[in-house]
């Protein structure tokens, strides 16, 4: 496992909601962070079917282009009674021809749930990969995971994407109503994030 001695990483994330969040994350370290959106870099297009593939195409893209550690973030949720589903294609369900609608991509997943006659809990997980890579194409991979349900309406607006209809495992209120310190002791992407410590310490 390499270890980051550069004291400056690229977060190679378009997302406003994951970098306030990994900024959080990585905060306590002294390392300065500088985002892909910030250095104008374009996204690279995913076109893996694994978070970890995708994870990789991000980092390695922002570390080739910017001669720096780059840190990515693939995620998404995974619903039990739909067979998984969005997983890998959760912002994918969210496109439309204005921009990303989370609120219609929610709309959608609980419509199939209620289509499918799916029995209560209506379990799912959020993933997250973080790929930590440097210019020199060497790269460290970390896997997070949170249990939790869905429900319905949606509740609260902290958060980011599906946090709205996302109740944690032994928690009665959704991410969207979560404070993000506590979503950050016990998230997807802080469970990857602890396992990523090792590299920063
Ligand atoms: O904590 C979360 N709370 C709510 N929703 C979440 C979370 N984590 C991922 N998600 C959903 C929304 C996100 O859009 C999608 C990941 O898609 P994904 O391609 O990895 O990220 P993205 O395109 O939004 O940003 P980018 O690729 O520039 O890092 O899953
Ligand atoms: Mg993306």
């Amino acid at each position: 496992m390499r270890k980051l001695t550069e004291k400056k990483l690229v977060l190679a994330s378009h997302n406003a909601g994951k970098l306030r969040e990994i900024s959080a994350l990585v905060a306590p370290y002294d390392i300065s962070v500088i985002s892909a959106a910030e250095l104008g870099f374009d996204e690279p297009e995913e076109t893996e079917d694994t978070f970890a593939g995708n994870a990789r195409i991000k980092a390695h893209y922002a570390a080739q282009k910017s001669g720096l550690p780059a840190l990515s973030d693939d995620s998404g949720i995974m619903v039990d009674g739909l067979g998984g589903a969005p997983g890998v294609y959760t912002a994918d369900w969210a496109e439309t021809e204005n921009g990303r609608d989370f609120v219609m991509a929610m709309t959608k997943t609980w419509t199939m749930l209620e289509d499918n006659n799916a029995p209560f809990p209506r379990n799912a997980q959020f993933c997250c990969t973080l790929c930590l890579a440097w210019p020199d194409g060497h790269d460290e991979i970390f896997d997070g995971k949170v249990q939790g349900s869905l429900t319905w309406p949606m509740r609260g607006d902290m958060g980011f994407g599906y946090d709205p209809i996302f109740i944690p495992d032994g928690f009665d209120i959704t991410f969207g109503e979560m404070e993000a310190s506590k979503k950050h002791e016990m998230s997807h992407r802080a469970n990857a994030f602890t396992l990523l410590k090792q590299c920063l310490t």
